[in-house]
């Protein structure tokens, strides 16, 4: 089992969702995520320690003093929060390759830590393609879309800096999944 944490970055509406849905249908028992902090309280049928690790604001902002968060934010009145410690759990404890799914700044803070990961950049085929998957998907508006993109521009152009040990280009869904498949099962 590769014991190194993967992750998985790429513009809003390139494909993430689609490929690592496949990737754990075909690999039930050899990935995880991790668990999050949260402080809102748990909904019915929600199990503490699994869907979220439900702590107190004081224990939140504790863990926020120590530095313990990859990162954390702040929505609608509740805290939410990924620990190094959630990531190195997933190894760890549950004995299965710890994959998360983040966006650039994610990414810039898990290098900021010792969690050692491997990045994988999955880009769009271009801008166009981009714009047309996220129309087609029905889920944005003119204003989330526009926002999407510029964010989209952003990842890109941080992607050319060198930042991952690899990137993806998902134009053909099985050409990408195979890359992403021999990326994520094999570890050097
Ligand atoms: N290779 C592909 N060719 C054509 N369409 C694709 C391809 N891969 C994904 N799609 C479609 O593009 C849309 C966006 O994919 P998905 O929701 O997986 O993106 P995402 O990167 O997870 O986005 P977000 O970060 O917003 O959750 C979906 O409608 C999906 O079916």
């Amino acid at each position: 089992m590769p014991s190194r944490p993967i992750v998985i970055s790429g513009p809003s509406g390139t494909g993430k969702s689609t490929l690592l849905k496949k990737l754990f249908a075909d690999y039930p028992d050899k990935f995880g995520f991790s668990v999050s902090n949260t402080t809102r309280a748990p909904r019915a049928g929600e199990v503490d320690g699994k869907d979220y690790n439900f702590v107190s604001v004081d224990a939140f902002k504790k863990l926020i003093d120590e530095s313990a968060f990859i990162e954390w934010a702040q929505f609608s009145g509740n805290y939410y929060g990924t620990t190094i410690k959630a990531v190195q759990d997933v190894a760890e404890k549950q004995k299965r390759t710890c994959i998360l799914d983040i966006d650039m700044q994610g990414v810039k803070s898990v290098k900021k830590t010792d969690l050692n990961a491997r990045f994988l950049f999955l880009a769009p085929p271009s801008v166009e393609e981009l714009r047309a998957r996220l129309s087609g998907r029905g889920t944005e508006t003119e204003e989330s879309l526009n926002k999407r993109l510029d964010a989209a521009t952003a990842e890109l152009e941080y992607a050319k800096t060198g930042a991952h040990d690899k990137t993806v280009v998902n134009d053909d869904l099985e050409k990408a999944y195979e890359e992403l498949r021999e990326f994520v099962l094999t570890e050097n």
